[in-house]
């Protein structure tokens, strides 16, 4: 039985991982933390997250002393913003514990990234090499090995697990730098209260043009780069990627449909469509990326959905830890 902490766990991806983890029969939650600093602190996490009544009613601990909250954890999850989990990462690494990372803390091996996208000095360079990108479908392997898991971030992973196939498979004409518009609900913002995203003020615009952490994230890890705009759409959650790419010449449905069939074939958590387009009402709620694609000529247009909080985060990172230790690939998500 791993013994697990989420650190973060009044947040909505913290949220969602206590609903996968109280489930998972190879997992017990020790313990469920916020800030020292934290209002809920006390507070019962059914109170915060009703939808966990009766399942989940531990109470919120103030994370206070990390050695003493790691003792006897064999994994800890942070769902917290990203400087929060730069300090805490190597903190509960030191302590033994194997940690997976949802902030954008590890994502990048580039100290120099995180100075000029996310505008604080990265620490850890040791760290930022040793972590592994979660982006579960494609590494598998390295998982199986990693201390700490740099969860993918939520556009990146519907954006990657969309494009992944096709650069891989060397299908692309990538002079033509794929463009990604994607859509995304405003729990991608997180629990905490801003103008930006209160009710009034939310309706549908574009935000980050050509500035956007995600768009290097991207390009670092597919190894070409993309035009990446984000848009705020006015729901709670999932994001939809429209992503236009130029076929290199010859390349047809037919080598396309290979290259995501060779891909996915054995990934539970990606269905690829044989027709049609996927959309948000499918995913929502589920641990799936869905991709659907239409050619015209060397044009060809990738949709791929996702909720943010699930495949964009939490079932991600349950998925990550299922193949880090050994576990069926979707214990607990499906
Ligand atoms: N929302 C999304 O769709 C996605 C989010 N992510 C990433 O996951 C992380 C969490 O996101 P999300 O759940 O949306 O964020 P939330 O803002 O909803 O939650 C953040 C949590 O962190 C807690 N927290 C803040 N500071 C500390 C601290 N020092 N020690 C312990 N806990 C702390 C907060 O509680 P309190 O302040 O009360 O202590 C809160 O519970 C972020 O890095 C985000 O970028 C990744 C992919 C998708
Ligand atoms: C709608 C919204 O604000 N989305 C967030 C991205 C979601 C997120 O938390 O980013 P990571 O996946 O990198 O952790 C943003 O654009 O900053």
């Amino acid at each position: 039985m791993l013994e697990t902490l989420i650190v973060g766990a009044s947040g909505y991806t913290g949220a969602e991982l206590a609903a996968y983890l109280r489930r998972h029969p190879e997992v017990n939650i020790k313990g469920l933390m916020v800030s020292a600093q934290s209002a809920d602190a006390g507070k019962i996490f059914s109170d915060l997250h009703p939808q966990l009544k009766g399942l989940v009613d531990l109470p919120l601990q103030p994370l206070t002393n990390v050695a003493e909250a790691a003792k006897g954890v064999d994994v800890v999850f942070l769902a917290t913003a990203h400087e929060v989990s730069h300090d805490l990462a190597p903190q509960f690494l030191a302590a033994g514990c194997v940690v997976f990372d949802l902030s954008g803390a590890f994502r990048v091996d580039s100290p120099e990234f995180y100075t000029r996208y996310y505008g604080f000095t990265h620490q850890h360079g040791d760290w930022l090499k040793k972590a592994v990108y979660g982006l579960a479908e494609w590494q598998t392997e390295k998982l199986k090995q990693a201390q700490l898991v740099a969860v993918a971030g939520c556009y990146p992973t519907a954006s990657q697990l969309a494009l992944k196939p096709l650069v891989d498979a060397g299908l692309l004409d990538v002079q033509q730098w794929p463009v990604i518009n994607a859509v995304s609900g405003v729990s991608g913002a997180g629990r905490k209260a801003s103008m930006t995203t209160s009710f009034c003020e939310v309706s549908l615009q574009p935000y980050g043009v050509f500035t956007h952490r995600h768009q290097p994230e991207i390009a670092e890890h597919l190894g070409i780069p993309v035009i990446f705009t984000p848009h705020l759409g006015n729901f709670p959650r999932g994001i939809l990627a429209t992503i236009t790419c130029r076929l290199k010449p010859g390349v047809g449905e037919e080598e396309v449909n290979t290259a995501f069939y060779n891909a996915y074939h054995n990934k539970p958590l990606v269905r690829v469509y044989e027709k049609g387009m996927p959309a948000l009402k499918s995913v929502i709620g589920q641990p799936f990326c869905d991709i659907g694609f239409a050619i015209d000529g060397q044009h060809i247009i990738v949709v791929s959905a996702e909720d943010n909080l699930l495949k964009g985060a939490a079932a991600q990172a349950v998925q990550c830890m299922n193949l880090r230790f050994g576990f069926n690939e979707t214990q607990s998500l499906l």
